[in-house]
């Protein structure tokens, strides 16, 4: 197992919005982590990539325990993709790219559409080139495991398509994905497996196809409803 996490909770302040938290990820999948605006995907999120220090719980990557900070993560081969896009909005595109682990050519190939953006500045991109330039710089760096918040934020549907058809290749290449997301059915055609969140806790787990057939667990945790077909 690449990634291993084992009771983590976290929070803000002393106070934990996440708890008991367990889950995995293999070499290679794609996991979605869904759940309501404000159930902690966010948080659990920043607290596997070293921005939040977990308060109770373990991480190990690769058998051995994760610490330190987002950068040295990253040189671990983590690469994590914030909400916010992950953009430096001065720099041209050209420049975020060459801030990334891997070439610009490598990133090209991934987003052609970046070609005749290159000299322009990250902060006039729209939504969806930015989110392509973070996938993009990311991807092309070739991480073990790629931590991404939102893709979908704001976005037309066949962008979020484009986007996550690249992080499905990505994962057919080997990397692992936890890839968090509001918007279940989009995200989970292209996961192999996925955790629902509800109010800081885990609340149900499953392939990416059980968790669409059973909509009373998806149901429960977004309208906070009892599921009625016992998937719950
Ligand atoms: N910096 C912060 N300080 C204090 N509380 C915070 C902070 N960031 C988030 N929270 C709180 O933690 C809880 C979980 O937030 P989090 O952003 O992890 O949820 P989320 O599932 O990612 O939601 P969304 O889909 O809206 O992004 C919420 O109640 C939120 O208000």
């Amino acid at each position: 197992m690449l990634l291993k996490v084992e009771g983590l909770a976290a929070g803000y302040s002393g106070v934990d919005v996440v708890r008991e938290i367990d889950l995995h990820i293999g070499k290679g999948e794609v996991v979605a982590l869904l759940g309501p605006n404000g159930a902690g995907k966010t948080t659990t999120l920043l607290a596997l990539a070293g921005v939040l220090t977990p308060t109770s719980g373990q991480i190990l990557y690769r058998d051995l325990p994760l610490r330190g900070t987002l950068h040295q993560r990253a040189r671990r081969g983590i690469s994590y993709i914030s909400e916010q896009g992950s953009v430096f909005s001065r720099l041209t595109t050209l420049a975020n790219l060459r801030l990334g682990a891997g070439s610009v050519g490598d990133a090209l190939a991934l987003f052609p559409e970046l070609e005749p953006l290159l000299k322009r500045p990250g902060g006039l991109l729209s939504g969806g080139e930015q989110r392509m330039l973070a996938l993009a710089r990311s991807l092309a760096g070739k991480p073990e495991l790629l931590l991404v918040d939102e893709l979908s934020l704001g976005l037309a549907p066949l962008i979020v398509r484009r986007l996550l058809e690249r992080i499905r290749a990505a994962a057919d290449a080997g990397t692992a994905v936890l890839i968090v997301e509001q918007h279940a059915s989009q995200v989970l055609s292209v996961s192999d497996r996925g955790y629902v969140l509800s109010r800081g806790r885990l609340s149900a787990s499953g392939t990416g196809a059980e968790l669409l057939a059973s909509s009373g667990a998806l149901r429960s945790a977004y309208l906070g409803t009892r599921a009625e077909d016992g998937t719950e």
